[in-house]
Formats: structure tokens, sequence, C-alpha cells
């Protein structure tokens, strides 16, 4: 690497970034006013600007340290004329940084500053000297010194610098940019630079060492400074976000390079950006990201998709930031081309959602006879046996959750968001033909939330109140776990189903396992399903399943019973109840209408005598209009 100078008035910061960029680089530093001579600094101090013979011999012995350090070193140097560059540069190529600024800015610093002999009345004589080169990294000295040492150390090292690149320093972003780093992870992070997002990447800087993490707000840079094949992770939102990043991106990249998007990105979004990106070699990976804030912190689960040959090396790196399961194994997983981990990811959002849901039902039925205390009480009870779950665990917390001034729930207006997943998975259920009821409801349950109006111009008091004792609370405890059961089981048919219909390679129990830990459904449920779902894929099929159903039945149809008494909507609870006994009957009622069907439409049907052959049936219309 060639010497890098860096150069600029007095108080631009030359010293401090190049000191920075030293340390990235592993690359002695110097600081060209050390090698004044005892006379010139005498000079400065007195306040006497300093002239070309005066600065002579000085330029000379730095151009004897930077022809000794050919192999990289860096060197801080006003370097203010092109005659001084010159004499520097004699019979060695040098990567000169120019960092600019205005005056006001640094006569502000220089006046701040104590512990420099510079007099600040020096400036003026400084920028009329300034011959400004038109060569070299011309940068905007007024960025904070981390992000300048970043762009400086990416654009003099030719090998890149970092093995990671991640986008996006949000919440998730950050996050997984910090357990990154933690595993001791070569690291370079982007955040788009606006008035409102300038200080993104530098608050984020502030407590980190830059031989772990370079910071960037300049895409180029960032792609720079990033060994080759370079891995990215794109924590963006959804939709136009992540396209932009994608459009802004793809020109700095080369063959070879990976993408992974591990937002909630929609997975047919997903398998079409692939396929943009394979025509620029440029491999695109959907990764579903879960487990929230904490998780990305201490250890998400990674669902990952995409470009088979690319995984192998994004699996690597990782694996090292993921949860890791109860066998010591990380909780990630390549699930198979195209949109298969975001698929997966928006499956387990369909299934967070339902799961949510129910526990809101529950609460809902409880909240008329019992205090706040007394059903956090009752979910922690839960919560140490084999209901044990994240989701119920975090609305015990919410549920205890009182200032003194009141609980924080009872603070909260009582209409749901949603930013896409849910209504996907139920989409892409209703696409696949899979009966994902429960996390259809869910996603209705939150639409109806939004209709408060009319919600609160219709309230009618809830009278007939459930008695709750022992047996009633275990009884809705079944009646709890039918429902999570019921969940799950849906939601791993609809994976399966994606997975022969899409041909991803995704094995279901590997699914369960990844989701063991890390994941907003972790459970004791979710292991239980890791080891049902490497015996079959079915799991209603599973006998030992369907018998634990059918003796929790009679506990389901008296909790939709009290729900009906008290005028609690209970659609989860009911829609598992619902598909429960639908997928008991042996006679169902679809073949009334496949015969209405045919009466209108003559859509033909299969008769029960021969049921290879479809029929029609000149119906008779012998009553109504
Ligand atoms: N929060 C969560 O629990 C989870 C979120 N996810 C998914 O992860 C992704 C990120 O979520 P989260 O971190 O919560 O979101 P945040 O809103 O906290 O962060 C979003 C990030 O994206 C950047 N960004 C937004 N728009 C653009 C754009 N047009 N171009 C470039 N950058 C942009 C933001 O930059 P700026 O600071 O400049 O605005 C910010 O860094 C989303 O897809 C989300 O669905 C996945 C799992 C869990
Ligand atoms: O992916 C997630 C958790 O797994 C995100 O928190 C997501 O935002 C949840 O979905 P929604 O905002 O629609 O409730």
């Amino acid at each position: 690497m060639h010497p890098i100078v860096i150069m600029g008035v007095s108080g631009c910061g030359k010293t401090t970034v190049g000191q920075l960029v030293s340390r990235i680089l592993s690359i002695p530093f110097f600081d060209a006013d050390d090698f004044h001579p005892e006379a010139n600094k005498q000079k400065m101090a007195s306040g006497t600007p300093l002239n070309d013979q005066d600065r002579a011999p000085w330029l000379e012995d730095l151009s004897d340290l930077l022809a000794k350090n050919k192999g990289g070193m860096v060197l801080a140097c006003s370097a203010l004329k092109e005659d001084y560059r010159q004499i520097l540069s004699a019979g060695i190529t040098l990567n000169w940084i120019i960092l600019h600024t205005e005056f006001e800015v640094i006569a502000e610093r220089l006046n701040i500053r104590q512990d420099h002999f510079f007099d600040p009345s020096l400036l003026q004589s400084q920028f009329d000297t300034l011959e400004s080169p038109d060569y070299g990294l011309q940068l905007d000295a007024s960025q904070d010194p981390k992000i300048l040492a970043s762009q400086v150390a990416a654009a003099c090292n030719h090998m890149g610098i970092s093995d990671f690149g991640l986008i996006g320093l949000g919440v998730m972003g950050s996050n997984l940019a910090l357990n990154l780093i933690d595993q001791g992870i070569q690291l370079s992070v982007y955040n788009r630079f606006s008035t409102d997002e300038a200080m993104v990447v530098p608050n984020f800087l502030k407590d980190q060492s830059l031989s772990q993490v370079l910071g960037f707000n300049q895409l180029e840079s960032f792609v720079r400074s990033l060994r080759t094949p370079r891995k990215i992770l794109i924590m963006v939102p959804a939709g136009k976000a992540i396209d932009s990043v994608l459009e802004a991106i793809t020109p700095l990249l080369q063959p070879g390079d990976a993408l992974i998007d591990g937002g909630n990105a929609h997975y047919k979004e997903t398998s079409r950006r692939a396929q943009l990106m394979q025509g620029k070699s440029i491999a695109w990976m959907g990764c579903g990201v879960s487990g929230g804030r904490e998780g990305a912190r201490k250890g998400p689960s990674l669902m990952l998709g995409g470009d088979a040959g690319s995984a192998p090396g994004i699996l690597k790196i990782l694996a090292q930031i993921a949860a890791i399961d109860k066998a010591g194994a990380p909780c990630i997983s390549f699930l198979g081309e195209g949109g298969a981990g975001h698929f997966v990811k928006m499956v387990h959002n369909g299934m967070e959602y339902a799961e949510m849901q129910l526990l809101a039902e529950v609460f809902d039925l409880l909240r008329p006879s019992l205090s706040y205390v007394e059903i956090e009480a009752l979910f922690t009870k839960w919560n140490s046996g084999d209901s044990q779950s994240y989701l119920l665990g975090i609305t015990s917390d919410i549920l205890r959750t009182n200032s003194g001034n009141g609980y924080e729930l009872d603070r909260i207006v009582d209409v749901a968001g949603s930013k896409g997943t849910g209504t996907w998975s139920a989409a892409a259920a209703l696409e696949l033909g899979i009966p994902a009821t429960l996390l259809s409801s869910a996603v209705y349950a939150r639409a109806i939330s939004t209709f408060q109006d009319s919600r609160r111009s219709a309230e009618v008091s809830k009278q007939d109140l459930v008695k709750w004792d022992e047996e009633t609370l275990e009884q809705l405890h079944s009646a709890y776990s039918f429902v999570r059961l019921i969940n799950h089981i849906q939601g791993f048919q609809l994976i399966n189903e994606a997975c022969e219909q899409f041909q991803w390679t995704a094995d279901l129990s590997e699914i369960a396992r990844i989701w063991t830990e890390g994941c907003i459904i972790k459970s004791k449920l979710m292991e239980a399903c890791q080891g049902w779902l490497a015996e079959t894929s079915e799991l209603v099929s599973n006998p030992r399943i369907r018998q634990e159903l059918s003796n929790w039945e009679p506990d389901v149809a008296q909790c939709c019973q009290w729900g009906l008494q008290q005028r609690t909507p209970l659609s989860v609870i009911n829609g598992a109840f619902n598909w429960w006994l639908a997928m008991n009957q042996a006679d169902s009622p679809a073949k009334l209408i496949q015969a209405q069907r045919d009466y209108f439409g003559q859509h033909g049907y299969f008769r029960t005598d021969d049921p290879q052959r479809k029929v029609s049936f000149k119906w008779e219309r012998t009553n109504g209009h």
C-alpha cells in the first residue's frame, strides 16, 4: 500500500484522522509537526508564519521518511503548496487525502484546542497559502473523524478490509452489527445520509473500535472497504427501501458478491430480485431474521434462502451470531432457493400473530373477573411448565408493568399495527390451498381492532361473567394448549406445501429446530415439534398429537361457550375448534356445496360410487324464484 499523506490547514483534523487510519490499517503514523526543527516550532508559537526556506529541510526529511515506508505509513502534514507536495512525493507514489473545510469551522475548533503550539491567528495565513490539489481523495473535514478514517482506509487499501458488510443501522441492523462485532467479525456498516440521519453512523461508532468496525454514509466507500467476494446484509424495510438500496449498490458490485436481504420482504419479491441479480452473477439471498431487538443483539434465529452456491460462505459467518439450540447448534439453516428463507419467516410471523392473538383472547376472557396481578400470576404459572414460551413470558412482563401510576397496558390505544408478513402468510395459505385458519383469523382480528369508532359506538357491557376457579382455569389452560398445537400444525402444513410446490429443500424438523431458540415463537412446544416432525411432516396424522387434541376437545368447547356467554370474541380459539371439528368430520357438508355449484354452473362433481369420473346432474328447479 502506498504511503498515505493526509493534508489540510491546521485544525482540519489530519492528526486525529491519520491516527485512526494507522490503527485500521496497522501501519505507522507520523505527524509532520513532530519533524519541525525547534526553530520552526518557536517561530510558529510566537505567531510568525513559516516561509518556504524554513520549510525546505523539514519537507526533505519527510520525503525521506515516506520513501523509507513505501510499504505503508500515514503522514499528517499540511502540505499546503504544490511545491511542497512535489518535494514530498519525489520518486514515490503517495495516496493524497485532502481534508477541506470552512475557515469558521476550523477557527472554532482551534479556539477550543489547548494542547497545541499553533496560534489560531495563523489560520488565515494557512488558508491564504493553501493551493488545493485537483488530485487525491477530497473529503469534507467537518464529518465525524471515524467516518473520515473509514473512508480513507477503504480508499487506500485496495484489498478490502472488512469481511462482512451491514446496511441499515436501525433497531435490527444496529443490534446485529453489535452481535457481529462481539464475535470478532471485521465489519463495515453503512447508513444512508440525510440531515435527519447524519448522526446515525457516528453515534453507532462512538463506542466502537475502528479496528473492528468501519462506518460509512457513502455507499461507494462502504463497498470498497469489503473484501471480495463481498457479503453484505441489508436491514432496511421491505418494498421501496430495499429496492432503492439494490439499485444503488448493484453498479458498485462485482460477480461473485452476495447481498442478503435480512428484512421482512415478500418471498415472491425475493425470488424476483434473486433472478434479476442472477443475470449479473451477484447472489441475492433472503434471510428471515427473528428475535426482535434482543434476538438480533444476543442471537437471532436465521432462515436463509437464495443462491445455494453462496450459502455456505454466508452460513459460516451468520452461524457465529445466531442463537444456539439446546444441542449446541446454531439456529440457522439454508432452506432452499429463491424466496425460501423469506417464505419460512413469513409463516413464522403468521404463527406469531396467532400466538399473540390467542394470548390476547385468553386475557380478554379473564380480565372482566380477574385483576392483572391474578392474570399475570396465572401466565407465570403456565410458563413454568409445558406451555413455556417466549411470548407467554413477555406477556407476563407486560401485565406486571405498573409505574405506580397505573398499568402501561391501560395507556395503549387498542388498535393493533401490522407491517405485512401476517397478511402475506394468510394470502399464501389461500393461494396454496392450506387451511391456516388461525393465522388468518389473527390477521382479521387485528383488522377489526382498527374499526375503533364502530367498536365504541356499539359497546355492550359484559354481564354473565365466567366464574374462574382452579378447575375452570385448568380447562382454559387445556384450551390454550389445544389452540397452540393446532397453530403449529397449520403453520408447518403451510410450509410443507410450499416446499413441495416450489421444490425447496427445507426440512420441517430443521425449521422447528432453528425456531427453538432466538426467535419470537420459541417455546417448549417448538422443541416437541422438532422431534415430531422428524417422524412425520404431517403433525396432524401423529396419533399422539391426535390423542392429545381429543383429550382437550371438551375444554375447548367449554371455552368457546364462555366466550359466547361473556360476549368475548374468540376468533382464534373458535377457529381452532372449528378446524379440529371439520378435520375430523368423515362426512362433510361439502357435498351440498358441490351440488349447488353443479346446480347453477354445471361445474360437475364426483359421485361416491365412481369417484374418478366427473358427472353433472340435470337439477330441476321445483322451489324458489
Ligand atoms: N423490529 C423487529 O422486531 C424486526 C424487524 N425485521 C425487519 O428488519 C428490517 C429492519 O427493521 P428495523 O430495524 O426494525 O427498522 P428501523 O426502522 O429501525 O430501521 C430501518 C433502517 O432502514 C433504513 N432505511 C429506511 N429506508 C431506507 C431507504 N429508502 N434507503 C436506505 N435505507 C433505508 C433506515 O435508515 P435511516 O436511519 O436513515 O432512516 C434504518 O437504518 C425490516 O424489514 C423489518 O421488517 C425483522 C425481524 C424483526
Ligand atoms: O418480524 C418481526 C418479528 O418476528 C417483526 O417484529 C415484525 O414487525 C412483526 O410483524 P408486525 O409488525 O406485522 O406485527
